[in-house]
C-alpha cells in the first residue's frame, strides 16, 4: 500500500471547523464500520452534545479529505479513533492506547460525560440517541482496530509524516508523538554521556565528596538531600521529587554549589565555573523560586566549600521558561531551539509538573547537547494543564528507588551510609538512577495536621479518624468549616463561604489562631480578604506621596493579599470558581470593604489568563487594582485613577503598573481553580468542594490544594462524602515517555 507524505501545513489546517447542522436521522449502527459517511454523522451527533469538541470531529474529517484525495478512503474506525485521540489529547493525555480503550471505552474517553444529557431521553424523540462510545467499541476489538489502521494511509509508526502515529498500540496525534521522541531522545542522551563524576576514584568525585560533607555533614541513617545532590550531580539529567517543603530548592542550591566547587577544581574545565540557569513554568513560581533560592543562597558555607565558589557562581534570578526560550508574540516558535540553543552548562526548572510535553520537547530542542538539566517537582501534584504528565511518569519509580548495586555502592563512597534494602534493585534502570526523592518535609513539623492531611490524602488513607481530627479540631492548622453535616443546606453553605474568605475565621481555628510557633517563629492569626483590603483602604498616601511609596503600598498589598486564597474545584457554577467570585464580591461590597462588585474598582484582585508578551504578562500573574494619584483632571490637578499592580516579571522587588483598559485576558480572582493554583502558595488556603463529584475531582487535585497552604488550611464542602470521593479517584495519563526511555 502506498502512503504519501502531508506537509506539516496541511495538519495544522484550522480544525475548529463550524459545527454543522443537526441532522435529525438515527444512526444505522449497522453500517457504521461500512460507510464514512455513517460515522461522520455519529461523530456530529456526539459534537452536538458536546461529547466531542469541534476540533476533535474537524480532525477525524481532515484525515477523511486527506485518505479519499489519495484515492484510498479512510476506514470509518480509523476517522472513528482519530476523533477520539483528539478528545483524549484535549483531555491531558499525550496518546490513546487502544489496548485500554478496548477493554474500559467509558473510562478511558469519561464519556459520555457525567453533566451531559442522559442517552436516550433525546428532547427530539423522532430522534433516536446516538449510541455511546463505548456501545460503538465494544462491536469492534482491538485486532480489528490496528488492522484498519495499518492500511490507513493516515497512520504510519511515525517515520513517515502522517497525521496519526502508532506506536504499538498507543496512537498519537503526529505533533504529540514528536514531543514525547524528543523528550525521550533528549533524556536518553544525556544519561548516557559518561561523567568524571560517574568515576569513585576521579579526582572530581573525591572533590563532589568533599563538597557534600561540608554542606550537609554526617549524619546517620540515609540523608536523602544529600543522596539527591549526589545522584544529580553525577547524571546530566536527573530529577529531584518531594513534598511540599522537603527541601528542593536547599539541596538544589546545595548541588549548584557544590558542582562549582567540582568545576572550580577541574583540570579539564581550567577552572571555569558552569553556566547556571533557573526556570520555572509560570511567573508566580519563579517569583517564589526567587524567594527562597535567595535565602537558601544566602546560608551557604562557601568558605568552606574546595575551590573557589563565589555567591556569584550560584544564580539567585529565576525566570519563566518561556522568557528563557525567548517566546514570540504571535507564533508558538521559541527564539532559542536548535540552530540557535541557550547558552547554558546547567538549566534547573522548579515546578516542573507543571511543565507539558509541547514546553519540555522545546526545552529539549533549545539545550546544547551536553547541557545538564535537572528537573524539580512533587510528583504527585496535579499534572499539567495541557498534555502530557512528565514529571509524574519520570518519577513512577521513584518511591521504592531502584538503585542498582553500581548505583549503592558510588553513593556509598560519595555520600557515605548504606542504603536500605528496599530502595534496592539489580535490575534498577537507567533513569531510575537519575531520580531522587526527597521523603521529610521540614516546612510541617511532626504536629502539622496539613503535612498530616496531604499524606492521607497521597496515600488514599483518608480515614474516620483523619476526617474526625479535621472536623472536631484536632490539629492546629486546619479546620473543616461544615464537617459536621453530611449534606448542609447549599446557601447556608455558601453564606458561610463568604463569610470566611472576609475574615479567614481565625475562631474556628484552636486558640483563635493566636501563639502558634512554626520552625520556632510565632505565626500571626490566620486572615481572610478583609486583610489585605483594610491595608489598601487605610493608607495614609497623598497625591504628594513619591512613586516609591505607592510601590511600597503595591507590595504590601500584594504580599498581604496572598495571605489568603480560596480555591474551587470547578470553574462553574455556584460552587466554581465564578459563582464564588461573584459571592465573595458581592460579601465585601456589604461590607463596604470593595467600592463596588463588578466591572473595575480599588482593590479588585485579578489573575491574568492569557501570555501577554507585549505587556509581559505571563497567564497566572496575579495583580491588584489601586486608585492612584497619577492623572490630571481638566485644571491640570492630581486627579486619581485606577492601575493594576504587578511584581516584576523578572522576579525583583519592582513593581509593574498597567493601566485596566490594557489588560485583556484575565478575570477576578477571589477564587481561582487549584489547576491554576499550581507554583503558589498561600499563608492560609481555603478549598471549597461541591455538592457532588465530577470526573475532575481527583487525589491529585485535593492533594494540590491542600499543600498550597503553607500554615492555614481550611475545608469548606458542599457535600461531606465528596471530599472522601474525590481521593479515590485518579487520574492516570495516557503517554509512552517512560516506555520509551525503557526501550532506548
Ligand atoms: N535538611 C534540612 N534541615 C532543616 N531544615 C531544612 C532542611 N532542608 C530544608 N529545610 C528548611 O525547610 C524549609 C523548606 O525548604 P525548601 O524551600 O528547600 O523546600 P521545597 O521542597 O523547595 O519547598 P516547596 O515545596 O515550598 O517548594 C526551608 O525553611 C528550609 O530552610
Amino acid at each position: 500500500m502506498s502512503r504519501t507524505r502531508h506537509s506539516d501545513q496541511q495538519f495544522a489546517l484550522d480544525l475548529d471547523t463550524e459545527p454543522r447542522q443537526p441532522t435529525a436521522s438515527a444512526i444505522d449502527t449497522r453500517h457504521l464500520f461500512s460507510r464514512a459517511e455513517t460515522m461522520d454523522h455519529l461523530l456530529d451527533q456526539w459534537q452536538q452534545r458536546d461529547w466531542l469538541r469541534p476540533l476533535d470531529v474537524g480532525f477525524a474529517r481532515l484525515i477523511r479529505t486527506l485518505s479519499e484525495e489519495q484515492g484510498e478512503p479512510a476506514p470509518p474506525l480509523v476517522l472513528l479513533l482519530a476523533a477520539l485521540v483528539s478528545h483524549q489529547v484535549g483531555r491531558g493525555h499525550v496518546c490513546v492506547d487502544l489496548a485500554n480503550l478496548l477493554q474500559d471505552a467509558d473510562a478511558t474517553l469519561a464519556l459520555p460525560p457525567d453533566e451531559a444529557d442522559p442517552v436516550g431521553t433525546d428532547e427530539d424523540a423522532t430522534t433516536a440517541a446516538p449510541p455511546a462510545p463505548g456501545e460503538v467499541l465494544s462491536r469492534t476489538s482491538l485486532n480489528d482496530c490496528l488492522e484498519a489502521l495499518a492500511e490507513s494511509s493516515a497512520v504510519s509508526d511515525g517515520s513517515l509524516t502522517t497525521p496519526l502515529v502508532l506506536s504499538g498500540t498507543r496512537l498519537y496525534l503526529r505533533r504529540l508523538w514528536q514531543y514525547e521522541r524528543q523528550i525521550a531522545d533528549g533524556i536518553h542522551a544525556r544519561l548516557a554521556l559518561t561523567s568524571p563524576l560517574a568515576d569513585p576514584d576521579s579526582e572530581a568525585t573525591a572533590t563532589l565528596a568533599e563538597a557534600l560533607e561540608v554542606l550537609f555533614g554526617s549524619r546517620p541513617g540515609v540523608d536523602f538531600q544529600k543522596l539527591a545532590c549526589a545522584l544529580a550531580a553525577r547524571n546530566r539529567f536527573a530529577v529531584i521529587t518531594g513534598g511540599p517543603g522537603t527541601g528542593k530548592t536547599t539541596t538544589v542550591v546545595n548541588l549548584l554549589a557544590a558542582l562549582q566547587a567540582v568545576a572550580s577544581q577541574s583540570a579539564q574545565r581550567n577552572g571555569r565555573k558552569y553556566r547556571i540557569r533557573l526556570a520555572a513554568p509560570t511567573g508566580k513560581a519563579a517569583a517564589r523560586l526567587n524567594q527562597s533560592i535567595g535565602d537558601a543562597t544566602s546560608r551557604l558555607p562557601l568558605d568552606r566549600l574546595p575551590g573557589q565558589v563565589t555567591l556569584d557562581d550560584i544564580p539567585t534570578r529565576v525566570t519563566t521558561l518561556h522568557r528563557l526560550l525567548g517566546s514570540r508574540p504571535d507564533t508558538r516558535r521559541f527564539r532559542h531551539n536548535r540552530d540557535n540553543p541557550l547558552l547554558v552548562d546547567i538549566l534547573v526548572i522548579d515546578e516542573a509538573s507543571m511543565v507539558d510535553v509541547d514546553l519540555m520537547a522545546s526545552v529539549f530542542e533549545a539545550l546544547p547537547s551536553t547541557a545538564q538539566l535537572i528537573l524539580l517537582g512533587d510528583k504527585d501534584q496535579l499534572a499539567s494543564v495541557d498534555a502530557g504528565a512528565v514529571l509524574g511518569e519520570l518519577c513512577q519509580r521513584a518511591t521504592a528507588a531502584h538503585y542498582t548495586p553500581d548505583t549503592a555502592g558510588w553513593l556509598a563512597s560519595v555520600v557515605g551510609g548504606t542504603l536500605p534494602d528496599e530502595l534496592l534493585d539489580p535490575v534498577g534502570q537507567r533513569l531510575d538512577q537519575a531520580v531522587a526523592m526527597l521523603r521529610t518535609s521540614y516546612r510541617f513539623g511532626d504536629g502539622s495536621g496539613i503535612g498530616k492531611l496531604a499524606e492521607a490524602v497521597n496515600t488514599n488513607a483518608l480515614d474516620g479518624a483523619m476526617l474526625a481530627a479535621c472536623r472536631d479540631g484536632g490539629f492546629d492548622d486546619v479546620i473543616w468549616l461544615n464537617g459536621d453535616t453530611r449534606r448542609p443546606a447549599t446557601d447556608e453553605t455558601l453564606a458561610r463561604i463568604a463569610d470566611h474568605a472576609i475574615s479567614g475565621s481565625p475562631g474556628a481555628f484552636r486558640n483563635r489562631g493566636e501563639g502558634r510557633r512554626v520552625n520556632s517563629q510565632l505565626l500571626p492569626p490566620p486572615v481572610g480578604y478583609g486583610h489585605y483590603l483594610s491595608l489598601l483602604n487605610n493608607h495614609s498616601l497623598t497625591e504628594a506621596s513619591g512613586r516609591d511609596a505607592w510601590d511600597e503600598l503595591a507590595r504590601q498589598t500584594l504580599r498581604a493579599f496572598s495571605d489568603f486564597q480560596v480555591l474551587c474545584a470547578l470553574r462553574k457554577g455556584p460552587w466554581g470558581v465564578e459563582g464564588i467570585n461573584d459571592l465573595v464580591a458581592r460579601q465585601l461590597l456589604a461590607h463596604k470593604v470593595i467600592p463596588r462588585a463588578e466591572g473595575w474598582y480599588s482593590g479588585r484582585p485579578v489573575l491574568v489568563t492569557g501570555n501577554d508578551y507585549n505587556l509581559g504578562l505571563m497567564n497566572g500573574d496575579i495583580g491588584i487594582t489601586l486608585s492612584v494619584p497619577w492623572d490630571q483632571d481638566d485644571e491640570g490637578r492630581p486627579a486619581h485613577t485606577l492601575r493594576v499592580a504587578f511584581p516584576a516579571a523578572d522576579g525583583t522587588d519592582d513593581i509593574r503598573w498597567i493601566s485596566p483598559s490594557r489588560l485583556q485576558q484575565l478575570e477576578t480572582v477571589y477564587a481561582m481553580t487549584v489547576h491554576k493554583s499550581q507554583g503558589s502558595e498561600f499563608n492560609h488556603t481555603c478549598l471549597v468542594l461541591p455538592d457532588r463529584i465530577s470526573p475532575v475531582m481527583t487525589r491529585e487535585l485535593i492533594y494540590t490544594g491542600i499543600t498550597r497552604a503553607r500554615n492555614w488550611f481550611s475545608l469548606i464542602t458542599g457535600d461531606a462524602g465528596v471530599f472522601r470521593d474525590s481521593v479515590k479517584q485518579q487520574v492516570v495519563r495516557a503517554s509512552g515517555l517512560a516506555q520509551g526511555l525503557i526501550e532506548q
